[in-house]
This record gives structure tokens, sequence and C-alpha cells, in this order.
């Protein structure tokens, strides 16, 4: 699961001072965002080093968006919310030069379709098992983040002939431990997981976040960057402009909506038994220790201690490091 209280109570001290001193950063206007031109897929793929190429592929109902580079053994990348493939792309290069790397917007994220359903994490795995299929790989390794780390984990646990190495960067699968996470944490208790409950609801984050996404992701980024340069404002004008339809707001809530589906489905799993890095933040270290040997039979995790969720932006070198090391 994503959150748990020994996280919440660790995040309660940094995060609830941050957000009390209201640790938004200067977010530019909702519409200058929209006004400003953020960059085609295609040009975004362009401008990162190592060869890279936006495509799409139809596969198991849904039109998927990729960006592919590199050559050597097959590496997948899942990202989560409220992000895409971007938020790969100070690891895609270095990873290029010993991978053929394919990192996908999953299903409703991005440049990818966002049908009505198919939400659950199962199904999104068997999205990203056709898209590889179909690429001409038997056998990939997968790293997720988020989001995309509950993808990652259901690619390992449903197509085990499938998977090589798997690497889920600070957010474990979804499992009954959600369901004790309290709407009001005690004061220096807990950290407002807000966006657990926002993105439960039915209809009114379209209405509410539509053309607005840049103030969700500013405030999602001051409450966790150490360092708010980290992000600059043209990544977060991707990100936002990604989010911006009322369809792609909607998308984004329904992986959330699916949480009682994969917390059913993680039950009838069995242990995955591909080797398991976990790359856990400082919030996430004692989770990850405790959890994943639960989940998986060869685990190894490491602490990217400078982070506090979006590791692959807050510490790029050490995750590309720790990701070359373990898919040698
Ligand atoms: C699946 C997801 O709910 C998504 C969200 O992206 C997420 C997750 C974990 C966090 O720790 C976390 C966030 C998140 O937006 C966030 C902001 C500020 C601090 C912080 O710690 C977080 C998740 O696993
Ligand atoms: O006020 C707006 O900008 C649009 C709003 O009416 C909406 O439904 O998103």
């Amino acid at each position: 699961m994503s959150l748990d209280r020994r996280k919440m109570i660790s995040l309660g001290a940094g995060s609830a001072a941050l957000a009390m001193a209201g640790g938004v950063a200067t977010a530019e206007p909702a519409a200058a965002t929209a006004r400003r031109r953020v960059p085609s897929d295609a040009a975004l793929a362009r401008s990162i080093s190592g060869g890279f190429h936006s495509r799409y592929a139809h596969v198991n109902g849904v039109r998927l968006h990729y960006v592919t580079g590199g050559s050597g053994a097959p590496v997948v990348l899942l990202a989560g919310w409220p992000q895409t493939w971007w938020a790969w792309r100070h690891v895609m290069p270095e990873l290029a030069r010993s991978h053929r790397v394919i990192a996908v917007d999953i299903r409703g994220m991005g440049g990818s379709d966002k049908p009505q359903g198919g939400y659950d994490k199962k199904n999104m795995a068997r999205d990203v098992h056709e898209l590889v299929r179909s690429l001409g790989h038997s056998r990939v390794d997968v790293v997720g983040h988020d989001m995309g780390a509950m993808v990652a984990f259901s690619f390992a646990a449903n197509h085990p002939a499938a998977i090589r190495r798997l690497a889920l960067v600070d957010t474990l699968h979804v499992d009954e431990t959600q369901y004790d996470l309290p709407l009001l944490p005690r004061p220096g208790k807990g950290f407002n997981l807000w966006w657990w409950a926002f993105n439960q609801v039915q209809g009114l984050p379209a209405q509410l976040a539509a053309g607005r996404m840049r103030h969700i992701v500013d405030w999602l980024f001051a409450n966790s960057l150490p360092d708010q340069g980290l992000v600059p404002d043209f990544d977060r004008a991707v990100y936002a402009h990604a989010y911006d339809s009322p369809d792609a707001v909607r998308a984004g809530t329904a992986w959330y909506q699916a949480a009682h589906q994969d917390i059913a489905d993680l039950k009838t799993y069995g242990k995955v038994t591909a080797p398991v890095l976990g790359v856990a933040s400082q919030l996430t270290y004692d989770q990850f220790r405790q959890v994943l040997p639960t989940l998986a039979t060869d685990v190894r995790v490491v602490c990217a201690d400078k982070s506090i969720h979006y590791i692959p932006e807050e510490q790029p070198e050490l995750l590309s490091r720790e990701l070359l090391k373990f898919l040698a």
C-alpha cells in the first residue's frame, strides 16, 4: 500500500510544518499554463539524449502512448499521478546506454486513451504485457513509481514468465491497510492524504480541477520536494497540461477508484519470485523493509534518503545508479 501509518507519522512533522507554512510554490495561474504551449510528446521525446521516439500501440482495447529508445535488454518505466512518462526524463539517457527503454503512459495517462473503465491495476498490467509482446519482448524488466509501481507489481504478479526483474520506487501495491488511513490525522501525527479522498469522488474532481491541475501539481511538489527547483516551471506545465482536460482528471481519479478491486486482487496473488528492488524515500524505507518481504521472495531495499516521494526527480543520479546495478 502506498502510504501506511508509519509513513504518515514520519511525514507528520516535516510535511505538516511545510503545509502549515502554506508551502506552496509561486503557482503560475492555471490560465497562463493553459496558454503556454507545451511541446508535443514527439518533441519532448526528441529532447532527451539517447535517441528517443514517441510511439503508439493498440493493445487490450486501448491505444497506449510510449516513448522508446536505446538498445539492449528491454526495461519498461511506469510513472504515476499526476505525472507522465516525462517523470523518467533524467534516468532515460543513462538507461538507454545499455537497455531498450520503453517509458509507457499507462491507461488514462498523458497520450494514452482514457476509456470509461479497465483501471484496475491487473488490467492495466495486461495492457503493458500486451504492449511489450507487440514489441517482440517475451521477458522484460519493469520499473514503476507511484501508481506506476502498483501496475509494475501487478505485472510481475500476473505475468511471472514475462518479468525478469522488478523495481518499485516509493510505492507498494495498495492493500487492506489503505482502509485504515484517517481522514483527519491527529495534529503532528499524520499527513493529510487528501488526494486519496478527493480522487474517490465521482464527477466533481473533473469539474473543479480541469484547467486548474497546475495548482494540484504545485501543492504536491511544495509538500514533497526539498528544493522546488528540482521540478521547474516547464516540467510542471508538462504535467498540468497532461491532466487539464476533464477526461484526463477523470482517468486519473479512476486509478484511485479501482482501489477496492486492486485490494481484492492482491489477496489472490502469490509471492512474486522475480528479484525485486525497492527504492524507498526517507518516509517509506521502514514500510518497504517490513512489507516488501511479505510480497516477494527475493527483495533488496535501498533508501533515497534525501527524497520524500518523487525520487525520479529528487534523486535521479541515485536512482540511475541503483537501477543499472540491479538490472545488470
Ligand atoms: C499512489 C500515490 O497517491 C499518489 C501520490 O502521488 C503520492 C503517493 C505517495 C506519497 O508519499 C505522496 C504522494 C503525493 O502526491 C505526495 C505529495 C507530497 C508528499 C508525499 O509523500 C506524497 C502515492 O503513492
Ligand atoms: O470555470 C471554469 O473555468 C470552468 C468550470 O466551469 C468547470 O466546470 O471547469
